[in-house]
């Protein structure tokens, strides 16, 4: 799959032909290796230009052929013999050149982009390291440092940031592949000697030995336990130690030990399962390819306050025009300030004008009247949002869409007090709002396709990664994360500290453990939350048992912290203790320690020893109980979908591919054999019952987690 053109005489035109991306599968690299033979063979050919087809020229190593045997000629010997060719290779890079791309781009003799194409090594978030010469090329062409943050980070760049740094040797507006056919036949007869990169020598800075622990150190950290960009310095270092030949040697070998990672199988089956969410289906049958979204020009945000200042800014960045309302006027004066300076913030970034000019604030809701969609962003409270609904139903012309923004409130009962249920839908934004990838786009029991398609459609152009889901408490993330707190919860009662659970939880590479991420958010929600639910506080009958609600084994002690008004960070002390109100550095606290005491001896409980398998099995798999129970309940489309919110919105390590990724991993059988026990230990608390659904995959044979969607569909037309 790649075409041979012989043109102008002397220079033939080598196409990639592998829509969408022209991926290097082993048609390709068979195509390509046969053109260029070709190339060097015929004695009217002067010099050579790769290009790839529709104006794209590569995006790499196909990566679906990774999971299979590799077959095909081999990438390193098929570039080395491109290099090492005697006559000019020109790279012509439209589009993309990522990975394996831009690898073979660095085997060719000179590179020309069009001003539009993005390059980079990418191979990092897939696991692996750029293993087709890439860790040794790119510090011989740019420097160690510049590499080190490219290989190790993944970043994709622009066309211009690739020519400052030296990847390529010109940039252009016109066609790059008829610019890099003019070029190659003014190179053909120059030598080549000085053009193949493998033969260069790295520029070393002076302090190289310093910058490569440096940057060990830091990349380690933010590795969280990803073992690939670890091995991306190491490589790089071989680079600027080695001769080109044992450099390539390290790099080979540390690529085999990623290519046949777990980690690595996570991070190639994450890649696909973001883009397999954007291909979203209702139960109705209603689906991504079959509903087409309308146009948001113009849109209103309800509510200044944290969530609505963040969505404010990521809508108006997006470039839709926007009202925002805030009726108090200090919270409307202060929202204001925060909304423009960050869109200022943002647009000095980038060298622009902020886009202030599409922002309107206002304390009237009669003021958006025009709006092609709302989003209602006031605080978490039903009776509020309920009456913001009606007056929106009276206000806002009769196609409006109205959207909710909450972390769990019913979408239906707000739908039904519109008038318009088909056209209300949650969008369940993630704090702070314009920072943050995850949306969860809520389809209640009336809202239509277009309404959903639309939302999503809208949550992508403002670069949210969005994620159509169910309506119940909690939609997918918090449902799954209620018996996640509610476990380590009865690990405090049964003797554990927060900052061991925590601990556990970090080491295996959430970004907080469960305490910490409660401090920073605010013990307050949670306790609202379970307020509402009638879990505490004054519905409680004081004759109940504190540690029983409902039949069912229940942890006050997040309560009584709150109670002390403990809410976290912003009180400076919750589960940790801050050295002032707003700080961040958590501190273990004597007081909750003391306090954890006394609860245990108040309640006649003895402290035991709890180790980290039993913390990481409780909190994890109950977690992932629930997951299985979303799929069941249709809440959650497939697992990809309860992944990719996992790790967009909770921080749950990527290299360990989301919760039912992990399971899988873990392996069903032992996920269901560790709840099967604990439930047996803790028979009063139904989170750590096994769900049906993870029972029928194991008699199933555990089928790998691509499989699920089928099964659960079979599952289902069997009910
Ligand atoms: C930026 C993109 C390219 C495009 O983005 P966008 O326009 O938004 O479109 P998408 O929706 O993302 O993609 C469109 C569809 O294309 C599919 N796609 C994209 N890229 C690829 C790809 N590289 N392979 C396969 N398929 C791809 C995507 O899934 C979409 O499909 P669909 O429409 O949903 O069906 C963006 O897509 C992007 O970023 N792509 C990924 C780019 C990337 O990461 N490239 C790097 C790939 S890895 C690589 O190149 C590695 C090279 C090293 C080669 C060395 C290999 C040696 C292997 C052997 C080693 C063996 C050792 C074993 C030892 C032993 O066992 O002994």
């Amino acid at each position: 799959m790649a075409r041979y053109a012989h043109i102008k005489d002397s220079v033939a035109l080598i196409t990639l032909t592998n829509p969408p991306v022209n991926a290097l599968s082993a048609a390709v690299r068979h195509g390509i290796t046969e053109s260029v033979t070709r190339a060097l063979r015929d004695p009217t050919v002067k010099a050579v230009v790769l290009c790839g087809e529709n104006g794209k020229f590569c995006g790499g190593a196909d990566i679906r052929e990774f999971a299979g045997p590799m077959t095909g000629p081999a990438f390193v010997p098929m570039l080395d013999d491109i290099e090492a060719g005697d006559k000019p290779v020109v790279a012509a890079i439209e589009g993309m050149a990522l990975g394996g791309g831009l690898e073979l781009a660095l085997c060719c003799h000179y590179r020309i982009a069009h001003s539009k194409a993005r390059l980079g090594l990418p191979e990092v978030t897939l696991g692996l390291l750029p293993a087709a010469g890439g860790t040794q090329r790119l510090p011989r062409l740019i420097g160690i440092p510049a590499s080190l943050e490219l290989i190790t980070t993944g970043r994709h760049i622009s066309a211009q940031e690739a020519l400052k740094l030296g990847i390529v040797d010109q940039v252009t507006d016109k066609n790059a592949c008829e610019v890099a056919v003019e070029f190659a036949q003014r190179v053909m007869d120059k030598p080549l000697e000085s053009r193949r990169v493998s033969q260069q020598t790295v520029q070393c800075p002076p302090d190289l030995e310093a910058l490569l622990e440096n940057t060990m150190v830091q990349v380690k950290k933010r590795a969280r336990g990803a073992i690939a960009p670890v091995a991306c310095v190491k490589a790089v270092r071989a680079a600027a130690t080695l001769p080109y030949k044992q450099g390539m040697e390290r790099e080979r070998d540390m690529m085999g030990t990623l290519f046949n990672s777990g980690q690595a199988r996570a991070l190639q089956y994450f890649f696909f399962a973001q883009r397999a969410v954007g291909k979203w289906s209702l139960p109705s049958g209603a689906c991504w390819n079959n509903t087409k979204p309308k146009p948001v020009h113009r849109a209103a945000v309800i509510g200044l306050g944290t969530m609505g200042r963040g969505i404010t800014v990521s809508l108006v960045a997006a470039g839709v025009s926007v009202v925002a309302v805030e009726v108090g006027e200090k919270q409307l004066q202060a929202g204001k300030q925060m909304v423009m300076a960050i869109l200022e913030r943002q647009a000095q970034k980038k060298g622009v004008a902020a886009p202030l000019d599409l922002l309107r604030f206002s304390n009237n809701l009669k003021d958006i009247g025009g709006v092609d969609l709302v989003i209602e962003a006031v605080f978490e409270d039903m009776a509020l949002k309920k009456q913001i609904f009606k007056e929106l139903s009276s206000v806002c012309k009769i196609d409006t869409l109205l959207c909710t923004n909450t972390s769990g409130l019913d979408i239906d009962v707000l739908a039904s007090i519109t008038g318009r249920p088909q056209q209300v839908v949650g969008m369940h934004f993630f704090a702070p709002a314009h920072m943050m990838k995850l949306l969860e786009v809520v389809h209640g029991r009336h809202s239509s396709p277009e309404a959903v398609a639309t939302a999503m459609s809208l949550g992508k152009k403002m670069g949210k990664v969005s994620v159509a889901v169910g309506n119940c408490p909690g939609f997918v993330g918090n449902r799954m994360l209620m018996p996640y707190v509610e476990q380590a919860n009865f690990l405090l009662e049964e003797g554990a500290t927060p900052e061991q659970v925590d601990q556990a939880l970090e080491e295996f590479g959430f970004a907080m453990g469960v305490f910490r991420m409660s401090d920073l958010s605010g013990l307050d929600v949670g306790w609202r939350v379970r307020k509402e639910a009638g879990l505490t506080g004054p519905s409680v009958a004081a004759t109940e048992s504190p540690r029983k609600r409902q039949g069912r084994r229940y942890g006050p002690i997040a309560d009584l912290i709150c109670e002390q008004g403990r809410l976290g960070q912003k009180t400076g002390c919750g589960w940790y203790l801050y050295d002032r109100p707003g700080g961040r550095e958590a501190k273990p606290d004597p007081w909750i320690r003391r306090f954890l005491e006394e609860y245990r001896t108040k309640h006649g409980l003895k402290a035991r020893a709890i180790d980290k398998q039993e913390i990481l099995d409780r909190c994890l798999f109950s977690l992932i109980n629930e997951g299985f129970r979303a799929l069941e309940d249709g809440i959650a489309a497939g697992p990809e979908d309860v992944d990719v919110i996992y790790v967009f919105g909770y921080s749950w390590p990527r290299h360990m591919g989301g919760p039912m990724f992990y399971a899988g991993m873990v392996g069903l059988a032992r996920v269901l054999e560790r709840l099967e026990h604990y439930h047996q230990a803790h028979p009063d608390v139904p989170s750590l019952q096994p769900s049906t659904l993870l029972r029928r995959l194991v008699a199933s044979g555990s089928p790998p987690v691509q499989q699920w969607r089928g099964f659960i569909k079979r599952m289902r037309s069997q009910l």
